[in-house]
């Protein structure tokens, strides 16, 4: 299902993210938590939502970068452990296929987003036009590993999946971690992989959202914001 509102033609990449971060917040339920993704689509929203801090319940974050720019903006953060329920979360992608399955991590969160869309009742993908692929994995799929780990992991990345691994120099993730990023994939089956690469040891959280796949993505495009829904 999908609809489209008319914008402005020639919008750069930047407006595209911007119009879908202030789209999002007809999502947002007044009066409850918010789960709030990371990114620079992302960044939008968190500027969007500061419009009605006083009409929502607080957030949940999944990075320490919303958390500083939430609470720039008054916005009260929660700690995820004290929270049992959200109705929304709200996040970008680096590619997102017609099922609402995902590759996120680009921004190296991919852990925290996990957590916080695990809360969720339901995941809204917010997202220029370019991230929508047929089959993902044209972008490095990102996994957060312990650094011991990232060599073994790697190799068995080239041995199961003939995908090439690399660690993202100079990261260190929110949670103390190293990020590999593997290419050369391509993702016909996001479960199967998300499941199977989940169980390596080593292996934190893997940046297939398939099992908390978007059940609503507003796509930035030149004709407008399209809403897909799953
Ligand atoms: O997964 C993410 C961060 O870990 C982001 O959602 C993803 O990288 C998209 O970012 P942007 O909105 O800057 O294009």
């Amino acid at each position: 299902m999908e609809g489209a509102l008319p914008v402005p033609v020639n919008m750069t990449q930047d407006e595209l993210k911007a119009l879908v971060g202030q789209a999002a917040l007809a999502y947002v339920v007044p009066g409850t938590v918010v789960g709030v993704g990371t990114g620079s689509t992302v960044n939008h929203f968190i500027d969007a939502l500061a419009t009605m801090k006083d009409r929502i319940a607080g957030a949940v974050s999944s990075s320490v970068a919303s958390t500083e720019r939430l609470r720039a903006h008054g916005i009260t953060v929660l700690d995820a452990a004290t929270v049992t329920s959200i109705p929304v979360y709200i996040d970008g992608a680096d590619e997102i296929d017609h099922s609402g399955h995902m590759i996120k991590g680009g921004g190296a969160a991919l852990t925290r987003e996990k957590i916080v869309a695990d809360l969720a009742e339901r995941f809204v993908c917010i997202a220029d036009e370019s991230k929508l692929v047929e089959v993902l994995g044209s972008y490095p799929l990102p996994v957060e590993v312990i650094p011991m780990a990232a060599a073994q992991v790697a190799r068995r990345f080239e041995r199961q999946y003939g995908g090439q691994a690399t660690l993202r120099a100079g990261v260190v993730t929110d949670n103390g971690n190293a990020i590999l990023d593997v290419r050369g994939l391509r993702i016909t089956e996001p479960l199967a992989m998300e499941t199977e690469v989940n169980q390596w040891p080593g292996v934190v959280t893997v940046g297939i959202f398939g099992r908390h796949r978007a059940s609503v993505c507003l796509l930035g495009t030149a004709a407008g914001v399209r809403t897909l829904t799953f």
